[in-house]
């Protein structure tokens, strides 16, 4: 039986100038799945922000962006920590102009039973993902609402609507994600933003490799209908979407990209 098939690159799939004039920033965007959606960005015509930790992630990625004929910005952040959030805003604003795209990339994981897991591996896990799109949230969110407009999409997972083994901490922090995108969006259309997740499944990543041990077991296949894993380029689709006009009507959505690994499993 044949799976699913690739995503095809951005140029065949969106305008050039889809968003012309923007600026976004993708936090952790200087590896796996966020690289993919910086550069898909500035395909699209934006000029794109890049943080994380290690400027050694980001300085190759920000080449790769100037060398799309937009502007690169790339900044050190931890997540974790407020004020370094709040200073990545400032920097980001004062070199590109504004933030018009946030996207909530930063995350972290490893694979561990729930009654192993101690007080600061729980915060490693749950302050990267819910504290770290929290923060970032707050701070460009009231920027968004000083100029009346902007798009936040906040990178989700499988785990955080069905729980999994092993995954207490990044599924609880993930949940919290996806209300907190939910509850922005309640709040926010009146100033005209709009929040929502984008939720993968297993995407083949170093990131998710490590964290799985070293390697990606067969078996995690076993629940994905499309019979691969995904790949960081069938995340950026969905993310140009939400961020775009062509999306102007949709706020507070989850959407998975995961092969159909939430349906429920086939009896025969
Ligand atoms: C496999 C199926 C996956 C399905 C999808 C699940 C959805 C989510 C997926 C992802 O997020 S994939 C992306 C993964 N990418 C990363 O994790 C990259 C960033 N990772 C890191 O920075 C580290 O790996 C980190 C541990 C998560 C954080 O590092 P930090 O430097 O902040 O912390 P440490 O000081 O190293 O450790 C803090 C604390 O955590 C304990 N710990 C760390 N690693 C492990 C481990 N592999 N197993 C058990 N415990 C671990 C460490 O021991 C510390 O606790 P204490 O010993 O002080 O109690
Ligand atoms: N791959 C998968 O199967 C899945 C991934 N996801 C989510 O997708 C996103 C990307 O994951 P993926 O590309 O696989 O993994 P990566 O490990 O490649 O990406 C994580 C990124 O987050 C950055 N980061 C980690 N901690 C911090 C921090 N405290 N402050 C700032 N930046 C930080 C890292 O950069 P640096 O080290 O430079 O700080 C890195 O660029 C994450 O939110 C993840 O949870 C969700 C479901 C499944």
């Amino acid at each position: 039986m044949a799976g699913l098939g690739a995503t095809p690159p951005v140029e065949e799939l969106f305008a050039d100038d889809l968003l012309a004039g923007e600026v976004a920033l993708v936090t952790g965007g200087g590896t796996g799945i966020g690289r993919a959606i910086a550069l898909g960005l500035a395909d699209c015509g934006a000029d794109v922000a890049i943080a994380s930790r290690e400027l050694d992630h980001l300085e190759p990625v920000a080449d790769e962006i100037e060398n799309r004929g937009v502007e690169a910005c790339a900044t050190t952040v931890d997540v974790r920590e407020y004020d370094a959030v709040a200073a990545m805003v400032d920097t980001v604003i004062e070199e590109l102009g504004g933030i018009d795209v946030l996207v909530n990339n930063a995350g972290a994981n490893f694979l561990g039973p729930t009654e192993s897991l101690t007080p600061n591996g729980w915060r490693a896990v749950v302050g990267t993902i819910l504290d770290g799109t929290a923060y970032c949230t707050f701070a460009v969110g009231e920027h968004m609402i000083d100029e009346s407009g902007g798009a936040i999409v906040s990178m989700g997972a499988t785990n955080s609507v069905r729980g999994a083994p092993y995954h207490a901490h990044s599924g609880a922090g993930k949940a919290g994600v996806h209300n907190l995108m939910q509850t922005v969006a309640s709040e926010w259309s009146e100033h005209g933003i709009r929040a929502n997740t984008v939720a993968p499944g297993i995407v083949e990543t170093e990131g998710v490799t490590e964290a799985a041990g070293g390697e990606l077991p067969d078996a995690f296949l076993d629940d994905v209908p499309a019979d691969r894993f995904g790949t960081p380029a069938d995340c950026v689709p969905p993310v140009l979407f939400l961020a775009s006009p062509a999306a102007a009507y949709v706020t507070g959505g989850y959407f998975t990209v995961d092969g159909g690994q939430l349906l429920a499993p086939t009896p025969f």
